[in-house]
């Protein structure tokens, strides 16, 4: 295993089998995989493809039908490599009754923190995860959006090398979702390895280096996002302040170089950005409302009321 190797899968695979012994479901098939110290690798994949019972191989929660896994090193099966991971499951297993503080402090003991180390770390990754004003709540009344942070500051408290995040962001909204992917490059850029799966493809496409997609338990696709999204026989060029003039000249010379346009128009932005920015400029001028001019104004005859449309302050 390769030093900078954080993940090595040989062949591994996994039979489910029914009480019985009977063969049941084939979930993994043979799955060849390595995972590099500092990248964001991203597991993708229909319901029902494999991917958490890779992780759960990983984690030495399943053992393999064949092949191996490697891990920090280690065999997967091996639980003690589990101290330098952090786990995020697709439902957090919490206790209602216990709060962010009680929670974290749990978990922290079972690795065996130091009290003093602990408390430290208790506070940092309460802010972190922005629940400094609920950690004395029982998490029973958290929101899914908490449950989910309070979720992501357990599996961070052993301050993990390897961070395994299993639709780390389901159920968040997109605030929620964009701070979770922040979150996942600042650990990035610490240095950790994140593994995540999702079959929310913009997320994985917004943090991940590397994807692997999974079909029926079978590897179908592996490599650097970018690459696999590179269309190469388009050339895309943007750019600003150009004149109607300039644009027909630029239409001619594709022309003249045999080329064919495929679009010449202003880009739109994501729906994701218009939401972050409308609800960031909320919390900056409260109360304010804009209804965008074309909206604003009825069709004509369509026999609704006639009052003035708001752009109310
Ligand atoms: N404990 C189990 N016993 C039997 N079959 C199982 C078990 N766990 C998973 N499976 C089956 O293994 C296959 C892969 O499941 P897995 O949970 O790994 O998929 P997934 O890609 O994580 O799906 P999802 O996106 O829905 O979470 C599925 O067909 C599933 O029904």
């Amino acid at each position: 295993m390769a030093d900078n190797v954080v993940v090595e899968t040989r062949a591994l695979s996994k039979v489910y089998r029914d009480f019985w012994g009977r063969q049941k479901v084939r979930a993994l098939k043979a799955l060849d995989l390595e995972i590099y110290r500092g990248e964001v690798f991203g597991l993708l994949g229909p319901n029902g493809s494999g991917k958490t019972t890779t992780i759960k191989l990983l984690l030495g929660l399943l053992f393999p039908t064949d092949g191996e896994a490697l891990v920090l090193g280690k065999p997967a099966t091996d639980v003690e490599k589990n101290e330098r991971i952090g786990y995020l499951p697709e439902e957090s297993y919490l206790y209602r009754f216990l709060n962010a503080e009680e929670t974290l402090d749990f978990y922290g003991r079972l690795f065996d923190i130091p009290p003093e180390v602990r408390r430290e770390r208790i506070d940092k990754l309460i802010k972190q995860v922005k629940l400094d004003a609920a950690r004395k709540r029982q998490l029973r009344e958290y929101s899914k959006g908490m449950t989910r942070r309070i979720g992501l500051a357990q599996a961070l408290i052993n301050e993990p090398d390897l961070i395994l995040l299993d639709e780390p962001t389901s159920g968040l909204d997109p605030i929620g979702t964009r701070e979770m992917k922040d979150w996942i490059l600042e650990l990035r850029d610490q240095g950790k390895t994140v593994v995540m799966c999702s079959h929310l493809l913009a997320d994985v496409q917004d943090v991940c280096d590397r994807i692997a997609i999974l079909h029926q338990g079978e590897l179908k696709e592996l490599g650097r996002v970018e690459d696999l999204l590179k269309v190469e026989d388009v050339t895309q060029v943007s750019a600003r302040g150009l004149s109607a003039e300039c644009q027909n000249e630029i239409r001619d010379v594709i022309a003249r170089h045999n080329g064919e346009l495929l679009s010449m128009d202003n880009p739109t932005t994501t729906l994701e950005e218009l939401f972050l920015s409308i609800v960031r400029d909320s919390e900056a001028r409260p109360g304010r409302r804009v209804v965008r001019e074309e909206e604003a104004t009825p069709p004509e005859n369509s026999g609704e009321s006639t009052e003035p449309p708001s752009t109310a302050s």
